[in-house]
């Protein structure tokens, strides 16, 4: 049995599950600390938008998360497991659960969507081609891509089509939890704004709780129902579009209050 770590969550009073439990986090190469001390909690079935300035460490705290690079300090809760604790067998229970798109797709070039999307059930289920054919094509109308792009490869897609291809591949084991890294960049407004309705609606249907590193303000804006600041090494500010328009640090006064996000401003004030 999983036991996740629970927390009181101060609007409603309720408990809620935390499904990732960073705590004083450091991770440094050499003699640069580039994470020290960062805490963070991200609870089940929310979308965290995770935001910071270019360089800040955000691709580093996601990569320490999933394992792929080494902390100094700290420990890192996932799904209830301590994954500084785990036996190979739990941390493979662990990355059963999780899904992660990285940035650009990163698709397997030479294999088409179809197999794309069953490297995992290949990886840690041992299922008949029937089977696998069957939930990958399921995967694919999930994430709104029309059948023939099944045989299809990855450089016959549009990005659009990639991104979607991608987090189809994310969600091919039905995981708790999905890792978005810049899941809309490179997307035209309307293709970003429909892959974050996208994420919005597997969230309400299966119950998603998705961690997304994004640059994106509209993402921010219109897809997260909070969102986390890396600067200064660790989390500055934490909550929702509300609580980021009146924080006074000077980053995140530009990125929420500067020229670009104008709209924000208005709409967030009615
Ligand atoms: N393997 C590594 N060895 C040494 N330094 C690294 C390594 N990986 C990342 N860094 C450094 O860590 C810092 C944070 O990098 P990171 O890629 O996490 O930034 P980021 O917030 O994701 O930036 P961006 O928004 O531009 O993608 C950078 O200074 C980078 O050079």
């Amino acid at each position: 049995m999983t036991v996740l770590t629970e927390s009181r969550n101060i609007e409603t009073g309720t408990e809620r599950d935390v499904l990732l439990s960073v705590r004083d986090a450091t991770v440094a190469f050499g003699e640069s600390v580039i994470l020290d001390k960062l805490s963070l909690d991200v609870y089940r079935g929310e979308i965290l938008g995770f935001v910071g300035a270019s360089g800040s460490g955000k691709s580093v705290l996601l990569r320490t998360i999933l394992g792929l690079v080494r902390k100094q300090g700290g420990t890192i809760r996932l799904l209830g497991q301590d994954l500084d604790k785990a036996s190979d067998e739990q941390r493979m229970r662990v990355d059963m659960r999780q899904g992660v798109l990285f940035q650009h797709g990163a698709l397997f070039s030479a294999l088409t969507v179809l197999e794309n999307i069953q490297v995992p059930m290949r990886e840690y289920l041992d299922l008949p081609r029937k089977l696998m054919d069957e939930l990958a094509l399921l995967k694919l109308e999930l994430v709104g891509l029309p059948p023939d792009a099944a045989p299809k490869f990855p450089s016959e897609l549009s990005g659009g089509m990639i991104k979607r291809a991608a987090l189809a591949r994310a969600l091919a084991l039905d995981p708790d939890i999905v890792f978005l890294d810049e899941p809309t960049s490179g997307l035209d407004p309307i293709g970003a704004a429909e892959f974050d309705e996208l994420v919005g609606k597997l969230r309400d249907t299966m119950g998603l709780t998705v961690y997304m590193v994004t640059h994106d303000l509209d993402s921010l804006l219109t897809a997260c129902d909070r969102i986390a600041v890396l600067g200064g090494k660790r989390v500055l500010v934490e909550g929702t579009v509300d609580d980021m328009l009146k924080c006074d640090d000077p980053w995140v006064k530009a990125y929420f209050r500067g020229k670009r996000a104008r709209q924000i401003d208005r709409s967030a004030r009615g």
